[in-house]
């Protein structure tokens, strides 16, 4: 088979950044994670939280919103594969979508643990 010529770097880099638009401006479940992050990068620079703390909710940003793009990379997979109701089709969409959740849940308990001792020490309860 004939090797077909790969596309330069920034080609590939425009490629990635379209897929994040298009599931940034499409998907409504990304669009609250991005209003999630945008609130807690506020709070992190109100409450001063330390570099470690920083890395730690970049860390699960990331994790949530990458989980989300294949989470809407599986369904739109399954619905160009099959428009019918399949038991595999139901298994791919909800493990991916529980993939999220999992994440999902973990950054809010990671971020209460950071958040809510700073909440109350500047409420000197
Ligand atoms: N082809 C299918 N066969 C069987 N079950 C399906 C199929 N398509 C969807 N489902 C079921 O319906 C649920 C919702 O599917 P849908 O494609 O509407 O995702 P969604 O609710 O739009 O997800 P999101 O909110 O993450 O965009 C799936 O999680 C799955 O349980």
């Amino acid at each position: 088979m004939k090797k077909q010529k790969k596309d330069p770097l920034y080609k590939s880099f425009g490629y990635a950044f379209a897929g994040i638009f298009a599931v940034v401006t499409k998907e409504r479940n990304m669009k609250i994670h991005c209003v999630a992050m945008v609130c807690v990068v506020i709070a992190g620079f109100v409450f001063h939280i330390t570099p470690v703390e920083w890395c730690i909710c970049l860390t699960l940003f990331g994790l949530v919103m990458a989980l989300e793009m294949v989470n809407t990379a599986v369904e739109a997979v399954v619905d160009l594969v099959t428009e019918e109701r399949k038991p595999l089709a139901k298994l791919a969409k909800d493990a991916a979508a529980g993939a999220v959740l999992i994440a999902a849940i973990m950054a809010a308990i990671a971020g209460m643990i950071i958040f809510i001792p700073k909440l109350l020490e500047s409420l000197s309860i």
